[in-house]
């Protein structure tokens, strides 16, 4: 991976996948009332807070997801936070993008995706991934704190998952 130092702040990538555009509207009583701008305003604002240098991108097209991570190596990106959507259980291009760039990332979904139908079950991303997060609503991508709030890089995020995860749980 590109290492972050002192000198330059960690360089985190925000990618949604198809449909998640359509976040606040789409399915509420799956995905919730939060729009994708209300998230990438708050991801936005971790980042800020943190020093960390944050962008996001989101595509409904395959193609244009392979595109973003590989120009992502070329800006130095240190990690890369994806909700791959649909995706997930299909797209071989971009689990070989993600590998190709060496670039780490976590893996985000909104639904558990384990409780539901059971082709969502299986994911491309997964068993590569440095960690996996689903099920927490949009509160998951709360994730990408891990990434740039005190973290020396993305690698650290596996040991602060258990961490995120129970601070997530609670009904606070
Ligand atoms: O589009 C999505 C969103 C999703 O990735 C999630 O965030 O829960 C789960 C996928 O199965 C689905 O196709």
């Amino acid at each position: 991976m590109s290492a972050s130092t002192s000198s330059s702040p960690i360089s985190i990538l925000l990618i949604n996948g198809p449909n998640l555009n359509l976040l606040g509207t789409r399915e509420p009583g799956i995905y919730g009332s939060s729009t994708l701008e209300d998230v990438i305003t708050s991801c936005t604002a971790t980042a800020t807070s943190a020093g960390a240098a944050f962008t996001a991108f989101q595509s409904n097209h395959e193609g244009a997801i392979v595109d973003r991570i590989q120009q992502a190596r070329g800006e130095g990106v240190d990690g890369i936070v994806i909700n791959p959507a649909a995706y997930t259980h299909t797209s071989v291009a971009i689990r070989d993008a993600l590998l190709g760039v060496g670039i780490p990332f976590i893996e985000l979904h909104v639904s558990n995706i384990h409780a539901r139908e059971a082709w969502r079950h299986h994911s491309y991303f997964s068993d590569k991934a440095v960690a996996v997060i689903a099920g927490l609503g949009v509160k998951g991508y709360g994730a990408f704190t891990a990434c740039c709030t005190g973290a020396v890089s993305i690698k650290t995020f596996q040991n602060t998952q258990s961490t995120i995860l129970r601070q997530h749980s609670r009904k606070d």
